[in-house]
């Protein structure tokens, strides 16, 4: 299993290239599920998540192909042979439970394995199965799996979501895109991500309309072709990095960083006392004052993202004062907690609400990843901290995040990966 070792205490200086949205490039490669023609998708990143869902694709008969040898270019494309998608795959990635849409939309049927629960919450898909079924859809639960007919087809409704949820929202848009009429989707997410996979879908002859107004109407069609689309610049990459600009007291221009996606998470930077400015080609974050607590609430875009709140604490844990995090997304997402007080941080957990209470300097620790987000938080401490940090289970940041070591190491991080 490999690790990070970290010395902290450099301050970060230079480029770094934001790639492709993970959330957004996994849901546009099960598009490729919704047409017998080829998807074409460039901006690809090349990480753990996007390698399991090629596996799941695969397995469901579809052929997807490295098109440059980069693996940042996939074509998918294929008939399907299988609508199955097995524990194996679906325990191991949650976003595994958007093939049910468009499977169901497509063959008439599908077979998937409940996700379960994770590290961050217990994360039910009611709704997605609600949803489907207002589409027409049967649907039984037996043995752990969720099973779905609709043999005469989807037909089109109006789906009132009672949260906005974000998966619900993509398995709902790609099952009613062969739907037979209209659907509307009210109370919709209103994530960029959301708003990428309609563009890549009307790209492909689908028709909808309604992208970040919350509601989502879509005009069933017979068939969707193939196409070729770049998936956007991911969000929270940019977002972790532009904290690892301002923790380190640095100046990072991170290339095709977007602020338009990053609205509550540059108020919040500046409010912490960093300078973000938007260039041309880049974000640019730097910080030469001191950092100030500020107080964050988690909520749906355009709120401040969940995805962003570990990385937002390790940089409340060195500011001057209190700040307090409200997780309003996910029941357990404050792992990162202990492991940021195992190195000095002073943070108090009450329900779902942290209090921070900022400390002059970290103390470079071994930590343990617990999730995604929270292994990169435990990263940002260590750049910051005094001495060395060992960062294991880093498999949970090779999930969704390319280059980690190399993209801050060229920065003037000291961080190498330590094999075994
Ligand atoms: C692969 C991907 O894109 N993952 C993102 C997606 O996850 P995901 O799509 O799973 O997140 P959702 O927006 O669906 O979940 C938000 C909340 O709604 C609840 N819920 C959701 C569906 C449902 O049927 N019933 C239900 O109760 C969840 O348990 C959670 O508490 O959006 C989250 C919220 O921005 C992000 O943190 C994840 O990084
Ligand atoms: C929670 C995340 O991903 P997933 O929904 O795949 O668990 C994430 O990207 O932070």
């Amino acid at each position: 299993m490999d690790r990070f070792i970290i010395r902290g205490g450099h301050r970060l200086h230079g480029d770094i290239v934001i790639g492709g949205a993970k959330n957004s490039a996994l849901k546009l490669l099960v598009a490729g599920l919704l047409t017998s023609e080829t998807l074409v998708l460039s901006n690809v990143p090349r990480i753990a998540d996007i390698r399991t869902m090629r596996t799941l694709l695969q397995q469901h008969g579809l052929t997807v192909e490295d098109v440059d040898g980069t693996g940042a270019v996939l074509s998918v494309g294929g008939p399907i042979t299988n609508t199955e998608a097995p524990y194996n795959i679906v325990s191991k990635m949650r976003a595994s439970i958007l093939v049910l849409g468009p499977l169901l939309a497509r063959c008439g049927e599908a077979r998937v394995s409940l996700p379960g629960g994770c590290a961050i919450g217990t994360r039910p898909v009611d709704m997605h199965l609600k949803g489907l079924e207002a589409l027409g859809a049967r649907i039984t639960l037996e043995n752990g799996y969720i099973n779905a007919q609709a043999p005469e087809g989807l037909t089109g409704a109006r789906i009132i979501l009672p949260f906005a949820s974000v998966g619900a929202t993509e398995n709902l848009l790609m099952a009613s895109c062969l739907a037979k009429g209209r659907t509307e989707i009210v109370n919709a997410a209103r994530e960029p991500e959301i708003g990428d996979l309609v563009a890549c879908l009307n790209a492909m002859g689908a028709r909808i309309t309604g992208a970040g107004s919350g509601t989502l109407v879509i005009d069933g069609v017979d068939a969707l072709h193939g196409a070729e689309y770049r998936v956007m610049p991911d969000r929270i990459e940019c977002g972790t990095y532009a904290c690892a600009a301002a923790i380190t007291g640095g100046d990072l221009r991170l290339i095709d960083g977007r602020a338009e996606h990053l609205g509550a998470v540059v108020r919040a930077l500046e409010e912490a006392g960093a300078e973000v400015f938007q260039e041309e080609d880049a974000l640019r974050v730097r910080r030469t004052g001191a950092l100030r607590g500020v107080d964050i609430m988690t909520e749906p875009y355009p709120g401040f993202p969940t995805d962003m709140q570990a990385q937002f604490m390790a940089l409340l844990s060195v500011a001057e004062g209190a700040s307090m995090v409200t997780e309003t997304i996910f029941e357990n997402r404050f792992m990162h907690v202990p492991e940021l007080n195992r190195m000095g941080a002073r943070i108090n957990v009450h329900g779902s609400s942290a209090i921070i209470r900022g400390v002059h300097s970290l103390s470079g620790a071994p930590v343990m990843a617990t999730d995604l987000r929270a292994s990169f938080s435990l990263i940002l401490a260590g750049l910051a901290a005094h001495g060395e940090t060992i960062l294991s289970r880093v498999y949970h940041l090779d999930r969704g995040y390319e280059a980690v070591e190399r993209k801050l190491a060229r920065c003037g991080a000291q961080i190498e990966r330590v094999s075994g």
